[in-house]
């Protein structure tokens, strides 16, 4: 069942178009990632996913109630990681937990928590003396401590070190396995193929493509590329009968580049052992989601 429902979203700011018409469902369980260049409207989107932006027009459901006029029974199962928090300096990190954990029924265990995030040491810092990494896990931990259904997580890992972002993905990885749906809005394509189940790509305010990571890389260009030298040229006319061929390119130095998908590399491996053709060193490069995002966004910023 589709926890959040986004149907043909459009918003405007003073005019200016911002979201035209978006539309997409996150499934119960789901970790959807949203991505898209800078100002291509993945915060408006998860804004009006939170209730704190009002469409100009569409509709946006969370577990079938509207966020923007039904914050009462939307706000106890959504947790919310702001892409831009502040707390009051003089706050400690325990008070925050329990601050915000009073906002709930039902929190998490705050030191269960705390240990999950690596908070445990930092309970009686003040939030004004935090780094910019400790800040953002404990905006995690506040977006976790009502035990929501549905986590919106906008920049989860920017300004974390790779040790802090990886132990934040594993963290996802335990929300997942928890049942936790998860709208995740990132810039980091790794993190995105690591994480999420799928991901729709938002260009200049509309839906440029919604797939699995997998799926979005078999369409990038060159989905696989490989290159060898071989002992003597295959013909022309078995290359181009390979399946799903995008290119076949001559280099200078004598190697052959071929692109295409998995099922070309492996009928082009084939060919060359029904032909006795030997590979010299052979590279095999597959396309990356960085890849896809590239083909997808060219031209943006
Ligand atoms: N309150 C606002 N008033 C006017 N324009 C706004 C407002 N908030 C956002 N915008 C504009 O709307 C567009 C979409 O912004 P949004 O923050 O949703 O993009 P984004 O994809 O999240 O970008 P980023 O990756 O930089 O966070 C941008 O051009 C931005 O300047």
């Amino acid at each position: 069942m589709a926890i959040i429902e986004v149907d043909r979203l459009a918003k405007s700011y003073g005019g200016r178009t911002v979201l035209d018409g978006v539309s997409f469902a996150v499934e119960e369980g789901e970790i959807f990632g949203l991505l898209g260049p800078n100002g291509a409207g993945k915060t408006t989107t998860v804004e009006c996913v939170e209730g704190l932006r009002r469409p100009d027009g569409g509709r946006v459901r969370v577990a079938g109630r509207d966020p923007a006029t039904d914050r009462r029974r939307v706000t106890p199962i959504l947790g919310v990681q702001l892409q831009h928090s502040d707390l009051q300096d003089k706050l400690t990190v325990r008070e925050a937990l329990e601050l915000y954990g009073a906002f709930y029924p039902h929190p998490a265990d705050r030191r269960e928590l705390a240990g999950r995030l690596g908070l445990d040491d930092l309970l009686d810092r003040r939030f004004g003396t935090l780094s910019g990494g400790q800040k953002q896990r404990l905006f995690i931990a506040l977006a976790l401590i009502g035990r929501p259904r549905v986590v919106v997580l906008d920049e989860l890992t920017t300004g974390l070190d790779p040790n802090a972002r990886r132990d934040t993905w594993e963290l996802i990885d335990g929300l997942r396995d928890d049942g936790v749906t998860i709208l995740l809005v990132t810039h980091f394509m790794e993190e995105a193929q690591r994480l999420c189940d799928r991901v729709a790509v938002l260009r200049s305010g509309v839906l440029a493509a919604l797939d699995t990571p997998a799926g979005l890389i078999e369409h990038a260009r060159n989905a696989t590329v490989v290159s060898f030298t071989p002992s003597r040229p295959p013909g022309d006319d078995a290359l181009a009968a390979l399946p799903a061929l995008r290119t076949v390119r001559r280099a200078d130095d004598g190697r052959l580049v071929v692109s295409g998908t998995d099922a070309t590399v492996e009928a082009l491996m084939s060919l060359l052992a029904r032909d006795g053709i030997t590979a010299h060193n052979l590279r095999v490069e597959s396309a990356t989601l960085d890849d896809a995002y590239l083909d997808l966004t060219r031209g943006e910023h």
